[in-house]
């Protein structure tokens, strides 16, 4: 919570007018992060047949676009955001974000001003690049809450913060707690890997020369340096997502992994996207069209997964005690780790009708 307001307070909308803020995030499903540039005509001709194939469409207005087409790439989403049917507001099937420009550069407030009264009912979730700390929460906030009154809106639009500076993340606790509106974070690779002087030129992923390498074998007792060693390369970001994970469990709002840059090679793309799963994450970013089905497979729990939990849940009956169950002990602790995968399936079901048809067919042994 914001150390400047108090608990009574943190709740009260910013502006007179505004929409009162949440006490909970909404959990709608958000396994993929579409980005498109809205002022690439190939991809905005691209984005109406999109819609429920993914469940956000972020329109970027940041890096990626040419400082050229700023004012192009802000007026096409307005137009998107118009035209397309069942994009964005509370009820269709893909939700609309944006990534406005960082609050340093000359389009940061021209984003704001353009978007909310143009397209503020439409809009769901706003990304915020290169958040340093809970001021930058806080000036958002207050402009969202004036703006969104002048335009009469009747639901605040949400923030997400991009982990993109060292600053970033040694403050990501206050970030996470600055403000109501606060929907989750994303790591951003590239731009944090330059902010700490890491030598990693990837946009996310790992890097071969991280890694550790096996102890070397013993002759008569003595190590020999010269045999032929494996080696495991290590995952450069496992640090960053974990205390992103922790930040946002605590606040109660909720993590997603970023860009992963090599398009060509999806299947280092999928593991990088598991790991941040399986570490907590609910959803990620995709840049490219083929990157969307990756991160559907990897962020909607199995069917074996959900198999199993169900067995879990039907075996604990009212949830208390221990039980055995395939020679393996389950308690209240883990009936809880099943019932996240329970719940993010149902989830998941209501908005995926062939998840949904999946997970209708397991039988519970
Ligand atoms: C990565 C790309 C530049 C690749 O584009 P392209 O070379 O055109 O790819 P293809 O020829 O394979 O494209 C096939 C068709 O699909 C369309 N397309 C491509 N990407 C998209 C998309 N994202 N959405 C919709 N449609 C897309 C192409 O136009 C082709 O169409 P057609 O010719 O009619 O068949 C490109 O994918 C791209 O620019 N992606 C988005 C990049 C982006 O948003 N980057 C910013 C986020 S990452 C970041 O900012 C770093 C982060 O902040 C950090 O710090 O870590
Ligand atoms: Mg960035």
């Amino acid at each position: 919570m914001s150390g400047s307001r108090s608990a009574k307070d943190f709740f009260r909308p910013l502006a007179v007018g505004a929409p009162t803020p949440l006490t909970e995030i909404p959990a709608r499903p958000s396994r993929a992060i579409h980005f498109f540039d809205p002022s690439n005509p190939k991809m905005a001709a691209k984005i109406p047949d999109m819609v429920g194939t993914v469940d956000v469409l972020l329109g970027n207005l940041e890096d990626a676009v040419k400082a050229d087409n700023k004012v192009a790439a802000r007026e096409g989403l307005v137009e998107i955001a118009r035209k397309t049917a069942n994009l964005g507001g509370q009820s269709g099937p893909t939700q609309l974000w944006t990534r406005i420009n960082s609050l340093d550069s000359p389009w940061a407030l021209d984003d704001l001003t353009t978007l909310v009264p143009a397209i503020g009912d439409k809009l769901d979730v706003i990304m915020v690049p290169k958040v340093q700390g809970a001021e930058d929460i806080h000036y958002v906030d207050r402009l969202l809450a004036q703006l969104e009154a002048k335009a009469g809106l009747d639901r605040p639009i949400l923030v997400h913060a991009i982990l993109e500076t060292a600053r970033g993340v040694a403050n990501v606790e206050e970030i996470c707690g600055a403000s109501p509106r606060m929907q989750g974070l994303s790591l951003g690779p590239a731009d944090l890997a330059a902010d700490r002087r890491m030598k990693t030129t990837r946009v996310g992923g790992g890097h071969p020369g991280y890694l550790v390498r096996e102890d070397p074998p013993k002759e008569n007792g003595v190590a020999n340096l010269e045999a032929a060693r494996a080696t495991y390369q290590q995952d450069l970001w496992h640090y960053t997502i974990a205390r992103m994970v922790d930040a946002c469990a605590m606040h109660g709002i909720y993590p997603y992994y970023g860009p992963f840059g090599d398009i060509a090679d999806t299947t280092a793309c999928e593991d990088q996207f598991r790991n941040a799963f399986l570490l907590g994450c609910v959803g990620t970013w995709s840049l490219h069209p083929k990157q969307i089905a990756i991160a559907n497979r990897v962020f909607s729990p199995s069917v074996e997964d959900i198999a199993h939990a169900r067995r879990v849940v039907a075996a604990m009956g009212d949830g208390t005690g221990a039980v055995m169950l395939d020679g393996k002990m389950e308690d209240d602790a883990s009936l809880k780790q099943c019932l996240v995968m329970v719940k993010l399936a149902e989830q998941l079901a209501a908005i995926d009708p062939e998840l949904k048809k999946q997970y209708d067919a397991i039988e519970v042994a």
